[in-house]
């Protein structure tokens, strides 16, 4: 069986809601699926896992919220090599800047993103959930 991931930090849940419907796929995949938030994430959670799912919304100025889940990400970014990882986050305003930077740093750290990324804007439809449950899905395969 798979051991895979979700981390996510959410402030008023709509990424809360996307990491949910990843980790439905996960599970419906087959995987022994995890959800953890930034404080849960430490070296050893990333032991044995083949795929980690990121969420993280659009917060400050275009950038990943930077109290927990940045300082978490610079954290386990260079022990990401070898897993299958995929990006989703909220946002509200903005044209998804926060997520091309994101997905630059992960490339420029060597990550393996096998997923387009999904966005969208605040809460996530149904469509949205659908793509996230897929997202899940392929991550687990
Ligand atoms: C402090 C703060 C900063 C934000 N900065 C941005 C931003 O730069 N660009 C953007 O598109 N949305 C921005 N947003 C909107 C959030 O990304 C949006 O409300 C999102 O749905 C929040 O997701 P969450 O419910 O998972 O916390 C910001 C929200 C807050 C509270």
């Amino acid at each position: 069986m798979k051991k895979t991931l979700v981390i996510y930090w959410s402030g008023t849940g709509n990424t809360e809601a996307m990491a949910g419907a990843v980790l439905e796929g996960m599970k419906a995949a087959g995987a022994d699926a995890a959800l953890l938030t930034p404080d849960q994430v430490t070296p050893a959670s990333l032991s044995g896992v083949s795929s980690v799912a990121m969420g993280c919304p659009a917060m400050g100025s275009e950038v990943l919220e930077e109290m927990e889940f940045q300082p978490m990400f610079d954290s386990i970014k260079n022990q990401m090599g070898g897993k299958a990882v995929g990006l989703f986050g909220s946002f509200g305003w903005g044209d998804g800047e926060w997520m091309r930077s994101w997905e630059k740093d992960c490339d420029d750290a060597g990550i393996n993103r096998v997923c387009d990324s999904i966005t969208c804007c605040e809460a996530p439809d149904d469509d949205v959930l659908a793509a996230c449950q897929a997202m899940g899905r392929k991550l687990a395969e």
